[in-house]
């Protein structure tokens, strides 16, 4: 049984213009110890998907219209609020993009890991080995030195402010694994940070989750992150996972028309910073999306057949849903 497991996941978003269905039939499964990226162009779910992996998409204006999202076997759209809430932030940890909007300025870092940790082990003991506030605040020394902040005991005493950007997202890091998660959803973690910041925390991420046993959604829209750490990709267009599985497998051979624009369009030191290069027409309207493959109207091999119905993702570990897929070369 796989750690988390989304099957046939589809979302509706309400806004002023009509509902949109946003997510068309997500499958994903995740074990641990895999570290997948979810990639795409903007608005093509990722963040929904990754939200939904802790039910945290606001119902409404979202709306699940069928599927399971499975985290350790239990289906987390049937639980009661209660239950899931007790999952965040011990069994399932978060890490969202912008450092500065979930810490909160007025109190010390050391304060505010100390807090997440006495809240963890009210649901999870073993977390501080059945210790008090002082456990915690050993903890909370060994997790910002663990994530490579230096003097960590007296950086406890600092505020958010007086560390730098790069530093804020790791203490963010150790916020998210102090409660010792067996899933972490990573948003966009390394963003905001210049290029030799996001290589040391992808490092540190990556070193963590064998440590840890722990399996990692991370959410990106950067391919190159992606070769760099992660264990597996999921490519996603317009709601839809298009081609999925080992990253060495996807981004060495890929199947999908799309994900073979995505690697096209990825930025050499020759080339402009743009869309993506060689591929028409923009992402569909989800409030009335096109029939059948959603990818059909910008692809150039695309038939009747493709805009009838949408293709099912097919393959034991690397898949793609194309109805071409097998003719296109390799
Ligand atoms: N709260 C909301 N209300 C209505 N529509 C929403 C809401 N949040 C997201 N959407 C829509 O759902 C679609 C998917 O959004 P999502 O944020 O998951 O995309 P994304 O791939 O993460 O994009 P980005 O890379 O820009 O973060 C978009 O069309 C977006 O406009």
């Amino acid at each position: 049984m796989a750690l988390l497991e989304i099957r046939n996941l589809h979302l509706a978003m309400r806004s002023f213009d009509g509902e949109a269905h946003v997510l068309n039939g997500i499958e994903l499964a995740v074990e641990r110890r895999q570290v997948w990226g979810l990639v795409g162009e903007t608005g093509c779910g990722k963040s929904l998907t990754g939200l939904s992996c802790s039910r945290l998409v606001p119902t409404p204006p979202g709306r699940y219209l069928q599927g399971e999202i499975r985290f350790d076997g239990q289906d987390l759209l049937a639980m009661p609020d209660a239950q899931v809430a007790a999952l965040r932030g011990t069994r399932i940890g978060m890490i969202f993009q912008d450092p500065t909007t979930n810490l909160n300025p007025a109190f010390r870092i050391g304060t505010q890991l100390v807090d997440v940790a006495l809240a963890a082990a009210r649901r999870k003991p073993e977390v501080l080995g059945g210790g008090g506030r002082q456990a915690a605040e050993r903890l909370a020394v060994q997790m910002l030195d663990k994530v490579g902040i230096p003097n960590a005991a007296e950086r406890m005493g600092d505020y958010p402010h007086q560390f730098s950007g790069g530093m804020r997202q790791r203490v963010l890091i150790a916020m998210a694994l102090i409660g010792r998660p067996d899933l972490l959803i990573a948003d966009e973690p390394t963003t905001a940070l210049d290029v030799s910041v996001q290589a040391q925390i992808l490092r540190l991420m990556r070193s963590m989750v064998d440590e840890f046993d722990m399996g990692v959604v991370m959410i990106t829209h950067n391919l190159g992150v992606v070769a760099q750490s992660c264990t597996h990709v999921a490519v996603m267009y317009a709601g839809n996972i298009v081609e999925s599985g080992p990253v060495r497998d996807v981004l060495m051979a890929p199947r999908h028309p799309y994900t073979r624009a995505l690697m096209q369009a990825i930025p050499t030191r020759d080339t402009p910073r743009g869309g993506l290069q060689g591929l028409a027409g923009s992402v569909p309207n989800l409030i009335t999306p096109p029939p059948g493959c959603r990818f059909a109207p910008r692809c150039a091999l695309a038939t009747d057949t493709c805009r009838a119905a949408t293709p099912p993702l097919t393959g034991a570990s690397h898949r793609v849903a194309c109805i071409h897929a097998e003719t296109v070369d390799a």
